[in-house]
């Protein structure tokens, strides 16, 4: 990641609004914000390949789900936060992978700059393509600040998206299963 550009950015930024970029409490915001995105944009480095290949196997092939994983990401539209929780159910073929790795495996996705339904779809084809599962479903409920705080300002809204694979496509069955999973 270039830091310098992001803090001329932020210098732009702050003189475009009004701002004196020397102030003493703007003085070291170019460089904190810099140091800021670095964090909240580590994703863009990473795939979820890391945290997905450490498996093991398990005898028990039925649906085995995560869910209320409180996730930040932010929208690519407004570079503004949008945040919630993102539910992961999925029947293993042979292999399980550690939960907190199911974990892991969100935030690469969730720290970039993202659209919703970009992220739950990312997120359900990283498991297919490292962990091979029979079938994952992945939901997503947020709330984007772009809504609230600005524009239509609707706080509350909700946004909830999903995505299915393998077994979970055109299963309504196994689709309510997890629905009622998650909504319990
Ligand atoms: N589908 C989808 N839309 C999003 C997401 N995040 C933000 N948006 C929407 O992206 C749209 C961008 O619309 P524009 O008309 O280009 O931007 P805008 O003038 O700021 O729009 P308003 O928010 O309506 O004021 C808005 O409708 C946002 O609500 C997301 O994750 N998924
Ligand atoms: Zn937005």
């Amino acid at each position: 990641m270039d830091k310098n550009k992001i803090k001329e950015g932020v210098r732009l930024i702050l003189e475009g609004i009004g701002e004196d970029v020397n102030r003493e409490g703007l003085r070291e915001t170019p460089d904190r914000i810099a140091r800021m995105y670095e964090e909240i944009m580590a994703g863009m480095l990473q795939t979820a390949e890391e945290p997905l290949s450490k498996q093991f196997r398990a005898e028990n092939n039925e649906m085995i789900a995560e869910k209320d994983i409180v996730f930040y990401s932010m929208c690519e539209h407004h570079m503004l936060p949008f945040c919630g929780k993102a539910h992961i159910a999925y029947i293993p073929d042979g292999s399980v992978v550690g939960i907190s790795k199911i974990v892991r495996a969100v935030e690469v996705y969730a720290k970039r700059l993202q659209l919703q339904e970009q992220l739950t779809a990312q997120i359900a084809d990283a498991f297919v393509e490292y962990l091979h599962p029979r079938g994952v479903m992945v939901i997503v409920e947020a709330e984007h600040l772009c809504m609230t705080m600005r524009g239509v300002k609707k706080p509350g809204a909700k946004t909830i998206s999903y995505v299915t694979r393998g077994v979970f496509e055109k299963n309504p069955e196994l689709q309510n299963a997890f629905f009622r999973m998650v909504h319990n």
